[in-house]
């Protein structure tokens, strides 16, 4: 699936000033792009993508500080990142983790979201979907390791991974929490989630907006796995070990199958669905509300 029109046309303005694959990275000498040790890493300036090709898996980092939030650059840059893998043939799997201590990703950029006109957050929203159909409907297995607190946005990242894993720290919560927000989830992460924990959990979760820790996120079944935080990378390259067994073509075709009527709800109503979120985050209430709330977590330190 190519990167769609907006998202495109943003991919290539970032690409043009010089967001591409690049070393060193981390300050750490390596080789030229291209020099075939298979060994090398590359990065944009929000994604770490550490390559193992003799294993077939990368690990890509989510590294936008302080939070991961989900600006559109880090989203385009990301979408860059799995691209390139994808169009890889040495790639079958990536793990996706967080280089920020603490954070997975905190969701959407809430400076996005507020003080904007239409047209940005109509191109906001189209990179949302994006961001959701590229990595709902991979052709790689995902594994999200979340090794931080996991809140919607983020949440929504993690839900479209085949498998999750959580380091089990108390303050690590995983889950939709738009409700408290005063933001309703879009029909087709809501679709996600039902899909992933059942109906009736899905409405309480929903409803309430709950953000669950790890043995709550577990017994619910929003994670498949919980493990001490210094586990995190081994087991999500070991459940990936596993799930590479697996001959690609019939696991794929079996995740194709399995997710396309939720992927077809979205792509059937693409343009009504930037038109809602458009009308919705644009009234006055949601914007004070959402004002309200990005003052307060700025306020959080002082
Ligand atoms: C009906 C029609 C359809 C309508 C559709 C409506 C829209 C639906 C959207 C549904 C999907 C997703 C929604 C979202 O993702 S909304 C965002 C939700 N995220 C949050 O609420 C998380 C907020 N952040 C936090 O709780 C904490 O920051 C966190 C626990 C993640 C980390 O805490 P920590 O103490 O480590 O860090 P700080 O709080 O001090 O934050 C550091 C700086 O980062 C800024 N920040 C934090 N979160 C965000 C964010 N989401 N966007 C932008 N900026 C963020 C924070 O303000 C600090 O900034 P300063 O350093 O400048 O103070």
């Amino acid at each position: 699936m190519a990167l769609a029109g907006g998202v495109r046309v943003r991919a290539r303005a970032l690409l043009r000033a010089g967001a591409q694959f690049r070393g060193p990275v981390l300050g750490r000498p390596e080789p030229a792009a291209g020099g075939g040790d298979g060994t090398r890493r590359f990065a944009n300036l929000r994604v770490l993508v550490e390559p193992d090709p003799a294993a077939g898996v990368a690990v890509m980092k989510l590294k936008s500080p302080p939070v991961n939030s989900l600006s559109l650059e880090f989203m385009t840059e990301f979408l860059i990142s799995l691209e390139k893998l994808e169009n890889d043939k040495a790639f079958r799997g990536v793990v996706i983790t967080s280089d920020c201590p603490g954070v997975f990703s905190a969701g959407l950029d809430l400076t996005e979201l507020c003080g904007q006109n239409p047209a940005h957050y109509a191109e906001y929203w189209k990179a949302v979907q994006e961001l959701w159909l590229r990595l709902f409907l991979s052709n790689m297995v995902l594994v999200a390791a979340i090794n931080g607190v996991c809140p919607a946005g983020g949440c929504l990242m993690a839900l479209t991974c085949d498998v999750r894993v959580l380091a089990d720290n108390p303050k690590f919560v995983i889950g939709l929490k738009e409700t408290q927000l005063g933001i309703v989830v879009p029909f087709w992460l809501k679709d996600n989630l039902v899909n992933t924990i059942g109906h009736r959990a899905s409405e309480h979760a929903l409803q309430l907006g709950l953000l669950f820790p790890p043995a709550e996120a577990l017994q619910v079944g929003i994670v498949d796995q919980v493990v001490p935080e210094d586990q995190l990378q081994s087991t999500a390259l070991s459940v990936m070990a596993r799930w590479m067994a697996i001959p690609d073509h019939a696991r794929h075709l079996t995740k194709a199958m399995m997710r396309k009527a939720t992927a077809d709800s979205l792509i059937k109503h693409r343009d009504a669905d930037i038109q809602n979120f458009v009308n919705f985050i644009s009234r006055d209430s949601i914007q004070k509300t959402l004002q309200v709330y990005l003052q307060k977590l700025k306020q959080k330190k002082g």
